[in-house]
């Protein structure tokens, strides 16, 4: 394996599937997304901190099944870091002999050139994701005109190489940025904005957070719906909607499902993860979070307990066929019907499952009263039991 090809296997990032979640809304976005990368346009995803760019970037450069190459914006980027450098030295001496007495040596010290993720992927016809974008200054994006207008990329006369390398047919480039008045950003160039399509992401909808709260960190639908609305209107009551909520969620989320906090207002550990994470992303004073903090769980409290006061609403219910179920139930499901009775470790030793894949199946078997829970053991719910 020559160098080149040692770099470009180190460059290559390779994106771990299944950790994407698609609620419509998302899916709508990426579809669109796709629709213009096919087309052969370069996309840019625009908003506010936190509201999944970098991770639906990814997503569809995943779509585009082409190896992806992914470089961070930074306002130390120099054109080299671009578009490649000279790097280190190749030494080539020839001892030539041929005549006996006669020695010819031959000593050439040859400087090596190295191609930049951008420029490796404009030459194999890669998917590029250059995340914040803007965070580079804007002289140093200039180079990014002509390979995504003219498909040509321009090299340096010190590199050795042709000066001018044709943008293979199947280079994408996949943009993301944080809106200008982000600290740290610099205002986007006309001339860029004009070659991408740019896409508005805004805060993700209260099914998505939810969505993703309980697919990445495990917690019931019902804790993570509380805990996004929570968030959300704390957030917009202090005014800190500067970001989105969701890495507030998901942080609390995460600490709640790893260790086994409830999320109610009346858990003093709930309040205390809530207060911790939420506090520090208000420019209000210390009392003034706390007393709207306070409000707040007052009033979803209030809301709880009004709900469970009422009379339950009797309610029909289809029988849920099996084969509807996910592929994680339907496997839970069968090896219930073996085993008859079963705690969460047997499960998780039994299933090639993760405990959160396990945890949000069964909570879902338990709601769609095919899994009946006693104590720790799960069983199969028998119609005489409802
Ligand atoms: N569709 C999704 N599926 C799974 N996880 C998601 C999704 N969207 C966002 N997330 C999660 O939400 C968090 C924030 O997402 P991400 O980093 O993509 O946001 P961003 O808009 O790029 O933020 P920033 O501008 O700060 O870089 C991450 O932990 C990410 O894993």
């Amino acid at each position: 394996m020559t160098v080149a090809e040692t770099n470009t296997r180190r460059a290559v990032l390779r994106v771990r599937p299944g950790q994407f979640v698609a609620t419509p809304s998302i899916q709508q976005v990426a579809t669109r997304a796709l629709r213009y990368l096919q087309s052969g346009f370069s996309v840019h995803l625009c908003g506010p901190a936190g509201t999944g760019k970098t991770t639906l970037a990814m997503h569809l450069a995943n779509c585009l099944a082409r190896p992806i190459m992914l470089i961070f914006g930074d306002d130390d980027f120099t054109s080299s870091d671009l578009i490649g450098s000279q790097s280190g030295y190749t030494h080539k001496k020839l001892l030539d002999n041929y005549i006996h007495n006669v020695l010819k040596v031959e000593d050439e010290l040859k400087q090596n050139w190295v191609d930049s993720r951008l420029t490796m992927a404009c030459r194999e016809g890669f998917t590029l994701v250059y995340d914040e974008f803007n965070r580079s200054r804007p002289e140093v994006n200039n180079v990014l005109l002509s390979a995504l207008e003219e498909k040509i990329l321009t090299l340096p006369p010190s590199s050795n190489q042709p000066d001018y390398l044709q943008v293979h047919p199947e280079f994408r480039a996949i943009f993301t940025s944080n809106p200008e008045e982000y600290c740290g950003v610099h205002s986007t160039q006309d001339a860029l904005m004009d070659r991408l399509v740019t896409i508005n992401m805004p805060e993700p909808d209260e099914l998505t957070q939810t969505e993703i709260l309980v697919q990445k960190t495990g917690i019931s639908r019902e804790d993570a719906l509380l805990i996004v609305r929570l968030v959300k209107t704390f957030r917009l009551q202090t005014g800190a909607e500067k970001t989105s909520g969701l890495r507030s969620c998901l942080m609390i989320g995460k600490v709640c499902g790893e260790h086994e906090i409830v999320a109610k207002p009346s858990n003093a550990d709930f309040r205390d993860i809530c207060a911790d994470v939420l506090f520090s992303r208000t420019n209000l004073s210390l009392s003034e979070s706390s007393s709207i903090f306070w409000e707040l769980l007052n009033k979803i409290e209030a809301e709880t307990l009004n709900f469970s006061a009422e009379p339950p609403i009797p309610v029909v219910e289809e029988p849920v066929s099996l084969e509807n179920l996910v592929d994680h139930e339907q496997q839970i499901h069968k090896y219930l019907q073996e085993k008859q009775k079963a705690d969460f470790n047997e499960i998780h030793r039994a299933l090639n499952l993760s405990r959160s894949q396990i945890k949000v199946a069964l909570d879902s078997l338990v709601q769609k009263k095919l899994l009946n829970k006693q104590d720790r053991f799960f069983t199969l719910f028998e119609l005489n039991e409802s």
